[in-house]
């Protein structure tokens, strides 16, 4: 177990039939791993109290082996931003201090909330300055705001309801501050000057489909004419329900969360997928995730990348309410990925996140089975809302010079991983290359300044 600091009564439970030496000789000869294989390497057996270290060691290994075989040495990572539209939602996930309660952004209300609403406007302003210094990829994250709606038709179907408010939470944008517009409107002002829009997670999908009877595949073409790239396959949290009911009762469900994923790459776009493990789960839902992130693989081969999202737990209602105790143990954090690379035996790429585990940890972990480094994101509020401090950029030059300190090769990559560019750690400083606007030249370098820019 975890920082859980009770006993929920789970159902899944780690207990198997199999060895660790079993699991770990299946691990090594590259077979396919059954769950219980999984629990058993997760947990370095069953048979033991808590983790044995020389087993992890094992485990780390054998990873680490898996993962020079599949993809070699290289060390990956993306010139990105985030730009999220709205920290304004009602869902309650309660590890989650993103959000902001969404009535307290409604025009009447002078609650003092410190979160935000953009404007279409504001954010092609923000994503194009970014392009201009060389970035590839804008990764947008929002809150379920009431008034997101697709398009204009989506609006249409939403005001039609009796009580759009209580039906399908709705309101109308006159209702707040500022009006986010639509997510067609805001996906098409983020793909400004060519920049690859990475958003829409299938809970936001969902939120975007309410309402209606649209399938998701519908909602996924309509979103990728506006301009939508790729999507996150954040929203996973724990794919398994006896967690979701605690974590975030709220939220859609592991089918739907399957279905949406589904949908979008029926629709053509390519999709990651996370966990986001640490809190209340046992290291079963861990592996009973990774089993349904497999199996969606299996049919539809879109996922590029897998992320372990380490719970962040400070400033959260888990913590706050005392359901957990703290998030995850380093051995934790290194057996997740470890054995995310073993049991994904279909996903070629697992991230290490720098934002989630620091860039030490982060390192460590590209040892462990991880060979992709995320991204220089410029700035970040999922995590620091939530307590972290990892702060949120890393420039090119931190990124070669990281990279090298553990004797790997940096390259710069796109966000389907299909264009990518070395770096030599003997030509800086480095800048990106692969973005629409990208030259070389060090990103937050000053050719444009967004401080005195007034276009
Ligand atoms: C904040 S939500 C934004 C998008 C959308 N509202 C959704 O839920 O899909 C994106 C993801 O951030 C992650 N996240 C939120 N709070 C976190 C925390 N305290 N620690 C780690 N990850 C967190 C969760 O995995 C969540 O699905
Ligand atoms: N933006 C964050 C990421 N991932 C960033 C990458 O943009 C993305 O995974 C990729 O480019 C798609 O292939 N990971 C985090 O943990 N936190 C972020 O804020
Ligand atoms: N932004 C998410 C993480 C994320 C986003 C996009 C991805 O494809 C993967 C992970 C977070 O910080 O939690
Ligand atoms: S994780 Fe997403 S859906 Fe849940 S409360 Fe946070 S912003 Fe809302």
């Amino acid at each position: 177990m975890t920082g859980a600091a009770h006993d929920f009564g789970f159902d899944h439970v780690p207990e198997t039939d199999q060895s660790f030496e079993n699991a770990l000789a299946k691990a090594r000869a590259g077979e396919r791993l059954t769950v219980d294989d999984g629990v058993e390497l997760i947990t370095t057996g069953t048979d033991r109290e808590g983790i044995d270290a020389e087993r992890k060691e094992l485990v780390l290994e054998a990873a680490d082996r898996r993962r020079a075989e599949m993809v070699g040495d290289d060390v990956t990572f993306v010139a990105n931003l985030n730009n999220n539209v709205t920290t304004a939602c009602n869902t309650g996930c309660l590890f989650c201090n993103f959000k902001n309660t969404a009535h307290l952004f409604e025009a009447d209300s002078d609650a003092d909330h410190g979160g935000f609403t953009k404007t279409p406007a504001e954010s092609r302003d923000i994503v194009a300055d970014a392009v201009e210094m060389g970035v590839y990829e804008v990764t947008s994250v929002s809150g379920l705001h009431p008034a997101l709606v697709l398009d204009g038709e989506h609006r249409e179907i939403l005001e039609a309801y009796d009580n759009p408010a209580a039906e399908v939470n709705y309101k109308p944008p006159e209702a707040y501050d500022t009006d986010p517009a639509s997510y067609a409107e805001q996906l098409s002002a983020m793909s400004v000057d060519g920049a690859h829009v990475h958003s829409m997670t299938p809970e936001e999908a969902h939120h975007a489909k309410r309402g209606t009877d649209w399938s998701y595949e519908e909602v996924y073409r309509r979103l990728a004419d506006a301009g939508l790239a790729s999507a996150p396959g954040t929203a996973a949290e724990i794919l398994v329900p006896e967690v979701r009911e605690v974590i975030c009762p709220g939220k859609i469900g592991t089918d739907e969360w399957v279905a949406g994923m589904e949908g979008a790459m029926q629709a053509g776009l390519d999709v990651t997928a996370t966990i986001m493990y640490g809190h209340v789960e046992t290291e079963k839902h861990r592996v009973l995730h990774l089993d349904v992130i497999r199996d969606l693989q299996d049919r539809y081969g879109g996922i590029t990348e897998f992320v372990p999202l380490s719970f962040i737990h400070q400033n959260t209602p888990l913590y706050d309410r005392g359901l957990v105790t703290g998030g995850a143990s380093d051995d934790e954090d290194e057996l997740m990925v470890a054995v995310a690379r073993l049991y994904l035996d279909n996903v070629d790429h697992i991230q290490s996140s720098w934002v989630k585990f620091g860039n030490a940890k982060a390192l460590k972990l590209l040892n462990c089975g991880a060979d992709d480094l995320m991204g220089t994101i410029l700035s970040e509020e999922i995590t620091k809302r939530a307590g972290g401090g990892f702060g949120e950029f890393r420039s090119f030059d931190d990124y070669v010079d990281m990279i090298t300190a553990i004797g790997r090769r940096p390259v710069e990559r796109s966000t389907d991983y299909r264009t990518r560019r070395p770096l030599d750690p003997d030509d800086g400083p480095h800048g990106p290359t692969l973005g629409p606007r990208a030259d070389g030249t060090p990103l937050l370098d000053g050719r444009r300044d967004p401080a005195t820019a007034d276009d």
